[in-house]
């Protein structure tokens, strides 16, 4: 439901945009992009230029090409990773809107881009970046006021000076429908989707058969495992048991009740999965 009403509310900002900027995640490269699945993106895509930028490269496996980049050309112009690209965003983008030929650009001196991406791809922080690049530290921070922008979900950002240039942030929505099982399970595991949604122990066990499938063994180093294990309960119980991951479990005998102390598979699973985030089981590409 919020993610409807996220696409409605950006609707409005949509019509002003001119340019959209649509951040990924490397992690997931074949992944389609949002703009490619919704109709109403897709509507303003068709008359505006488009900006790809890949996020999180630092995360990704250095060895495996990003396929989202071979979209090139038809109007896209593929961007990343951030740290090295995201100087080359601005300039990119006035020249992109300049030589859009819908619009007369000596009526608006001002560009307006929307950034747009699922939940957690890094959007803020690509804002935030660009405004550190472009702007001298304390200026102002022109946010949207005007009618059809609200402050609260969609708020304009100024990222640069001269062009004059200003970011609307949007919401992470997902699209309506994911494709397959699979991909919500990629999703989730770059935080696009909620853990407790999904279960931990599930997205750990799709996590484990990921990089079992991957030969990305950065696991069984960093939890010390004596080989690599493609059975989660083996894995988990060994995380708990070298993290400390227990919990006290009332059990009912006959002669009354006692205290057990057991491993948190859950608790495992969910620390599977931040180092897994964090990058410290090695950089890895998900597709
Ligand atoms: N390792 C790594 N982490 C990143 C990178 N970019 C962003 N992050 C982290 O990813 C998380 C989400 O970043 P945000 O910028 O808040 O993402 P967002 O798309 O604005 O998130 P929503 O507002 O929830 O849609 C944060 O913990 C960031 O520190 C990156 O290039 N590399």
């Amino acid at each position: 439901g919020h993610m409807a009403k996220g696409l409605r509310q950006m609707r409005g900002s949509l019509r002003r945009a001119d340019c959209l900027v649509e951040v990924h995640d490397a992690r997931i490269s074949s992944h389609i992009p949002l703009s490619g699945r919704n109709p109403m993106l897709q509507e303003a895509l068709g008359i505006r230029p488009h900006v790809l930028v890949l996020n999180k490269m630092d995360l990704a496996d250095p060895r495996q090409q990003p396929v989202s980049t071979r979209g090139a050309g038809a109007g896209r112009a593929p961007v990343g990773p951030l740290q090295d690209s995201a100087r080359s965003i601005v300039p990119l983008v006035a020249k992109l809107i300049s030589s859009s030929p819908r619009y007369d650009r000596a009526e608006n001196a001002e560009y307006n881009i929307m950034v747009i991406g699922v939940p957690n791809v890094g959007k803020s922080s690509l804002i935030n970046s660009l405004r550190r690049l472009h702007l001298r530290k304390g200026k102002a921070t022109a946010v949207g006021g005007e009618p059809g922008v609200t402050k609260a979900v969609l708020t304009r950002i100024q990222v640069c000076e001269t062009p004059l240039m200003y970011l609307v942030d949007t919401p992470g929505v997902l699209p309506p429908k994911l494709g397959d099982v699979e991909t919500g399970m990629k999703l989730a595991l770059c935080g696009a989707i909620r853990d407790h949604l999904v279960g931990e122990d599930i997205m750990a066990d799709y996590l484990l058969y990921t990089l079992n499938r991957q030969q990305q063994f950065g696991y069984v180093q960093h939890y010390g495992l004596p080989e690599a294990s493609d059975d989660i309960g083996h894995v988990l119980k060994h995380v708990a048991l070298i993290l400390g991951k227990t919990q006290k479990v009332k059990v009912l005998t006959g002669t009354g009740n006692v205290n057990v102390t057991m491993l948190n598979y859950s608790a495992a699973a969910y620390e599977f999965l931040r180092a897994f985030r964090a990058g410290r089981l090695g950089r890895v590409t998900l597709d």
